[in-house]
This record gives structure tokens, sequence and C-alpha cells, in this order.
């Protein structure tokens, strides 16, 4: 295996500063090393750096259009990059709106793809049905074939054409869904697995169905976008929105060990890390321990334990 590390320090698709400081916190913590000792060949391509838009108000309700536009056109082409060097795409956030660029990057550079959305938010708003404006509840609509007439045109988002069907998503951990984003999920027969199935089922069967119902539909590379939000706040809580009743520790690692295990996993999004929404150190080393465990769970570490393959006894 082989990681290609994407740093995307971005925050404005959302209010909250703090969160573009994921990318180095991440790294801070080891995932180059962690990696590199589960055999995984790592190259760390840096972070994007993002120019400061002098103006850029409000379209309608719309926050930051220009500089999100821009962000995500630059990490669409360093993602397609890093997928034709042969990597599977690693991009540290930075909030959700990556989404937008990571995954259009991704399918400039494969083609049709599947898409695992881990969230407690389904970011589906529209920009015309989002209340708050913020871009990170709205990515999926900007990608999805479906929702094409929804998104009106916007500044500095001309690069993008919508790249995923409805029926290749699946959404797992869904908590806090707006009526809106509930009648499109609807409306479009969208495959969820909300906490309610997550309790009902046991994330054992939420991955087996997952998995049959997205190679029933042909073994497209899967592009796994992780919001740390997904993971209930007592175990991550320096996140933006944090919402309770989130997945426990052992589910988030779980769906990272068993997306791994389908070999099809191209990219991941580890997104939503905000150090300054720890209320204490502790907030924030628990939170990016968490989602450095993902990460390695999507590269093949296990909690049975690993070896490297040329391993000798002593
Ligand atoms: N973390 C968020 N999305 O994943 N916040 C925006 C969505 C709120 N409806
Ligand atoms: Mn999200
Ligand atoms: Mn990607
Ligand atoms: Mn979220």
């Amino acid at each position: 295996r082989s990681a290609g590390i994407v740093g995307a320090p971005f925050s404005k698709g959302q209010s909250r500063g703090g969160v573009e400081d994921g990318p180095e916190r991440i790294r801070a913590a080891g995932l180059q090393r962690r990696l590199q000792q589960l055999g995984c060949a790592v190259k760390d391509y840096g972070n994007l750096t993002f120019e400061d838009m002098s103006r850029d108000e409000p379209m309608g309700l719309l926050k930051s259009v220009r500089a999100v536009g821009a962000a995500n056109q630059k990490l669409s082409q360093a993602v397609q990059a890093a997928k034709e060097d042969g990597h599977t795409a690693v991009v540290l956030g930075g909030d959700h709106s990556l989404a937008i660029g990571s995954i259009h990057g991704h399918s400039a550079a494969v083609g049709e793809l599947s898409v695992v959305w881990v969230d407690a938010h389904a970011d589906i708003n529209t920009p015309l049905t989002t209340y708050t404006g913020n871009i990170h509840g709205q990515p999926v609509s900007y990608l999805l074939h479906e929702l094409r007439s929804k998104v009106p045109v916007l500044l500095n988002f001309s690069w993008l054409k919508p790249c995923v069907s409805a029926a290749d998503v699946v959404f797992i951990g869904l908590r806090d869904v707006d009526p809106a984003e509930h009648y499109i999920l609807k409306m479009l027969g969208v495959k969820t697995f909300s906490m309610s199935e997550v309790d009902q089922l046991g994330v054992a069967r939420v991955m087996e169905e997952t998995c049959d119902y997205l190679s029933a539909r042909g073994k497209k590379p899967i592009h796994l976008s992780y919001d740390i939000d997904a993971i209930d706040p007592s175990v991550a809580p320096a996140t933006g929105t944090p919402v309770v009743g989130g997945l426990t520790y052992r589910e988030g690692v779980y769906i990272t060990e068993h997306l791994c295990q389908t070999g099809l996993l191209s990219a991941v999004d580890l997104v939503e890390v905000n150090p300054l929404r720890g209320q204490t150190e502790e907030d924030v080393r628990s939170t990016v321990s968490t989602a450095i465990d993902l990460l390695l769970g999507c590269f093949g570490r296990v909690r049975e334990g690993n070896h490297l393959p040329d391993y000798r006894l002593p």
C-alpha cells in the first residue's frame, strides 16, 4: 500500500477558526511514521496554500464562495496528481467543503467511483436549501449528477462538474439531518445508515450491507469521506459541530478496517478536526489520536496486531 498525503488547511466552508490547523496536528502526532510502521509507503505532498480572497462577499446566503471554489479547484488537481502517482489519496482537513475538490479530483483520475460518507450530518443541502450559507454543509449537492439543476452558477466553481451518482453514495452515522436534506435523501433513494440503523443492525451488519450494496453496483474505487464528528464527542470533542449519540471509537475504527479489506479503498478525507474546539489539551489529543487510528485502519492496521512480511524472530 502507498499513501499520498495532501494537507488542506482550509476553514472557509464554515465559520469556526481552528480547523485549518487540523493537518499539522495530525502530522505532528505521527501519521507518517505510524503508516510506515505498517509497511505502507508514504509520500507527503505537504499543505496546499490557499490565497486570501480580498473581497468575498456572500452570494445570497452563501459564504466565502470564491475562497471555497478556488481552494477546491486546487485540491482537485492535487488529489488527481496523487492518484496518478499511484497512491491512495489521504486528504487532511480542514472543513468538509474540501470533499468537493477531493472527490472531483479522485473521479478525474479513476472515473466512476463510490462514496462512503461517514458523518453525523448529510452535508447535502443545496445553495438554496442551506440556512447557514456554510458550504461545508453542502458538498454532496455539488457533486451529484441528480442535483445539477439545484446548484446555480457560482464564482470560482466553473471548473466543477458533478461526478457522482446518488446510487453510488452510502451514508453512515447520520443523526443531525435537516428537513430539506432528508427530503433529498428520500427523493433520490440514497442508501443511508443513520445511528438508528447502527444501533439496530450493529456496525458489522452495516458494513456488510454497505459492501454488498456497493459491490452490486460494480466494484468501483471507494472514496471514504470521514467527518470526525461522526465519532461521539466524548471521544472526538475537538470539532466544529459536535452531536451527541455518535459512533464509538470501536465502531469508527471497524468501519475503516472493513473498507480496507475490500481492497477498493482509493481515497480518504479526514476532516473537521478543530484543535481550538477542544476544551482541554486532552480533548485535542483524543480527537487527533482517533483521527490517526481511523486513517491507520484504512491502511491495514487491525486490532489483533500487525507484523511486517519480512519480520523474523531474533
Ligand atoms: N459538520 C457539519 N457537517 O458535516 N456541519 C454542517 C452541517 C450542519 N447541518
Ligand atoms: Mn461533514
Ligand atoms: Mn479523493
Ligand atoms: Mn459533520
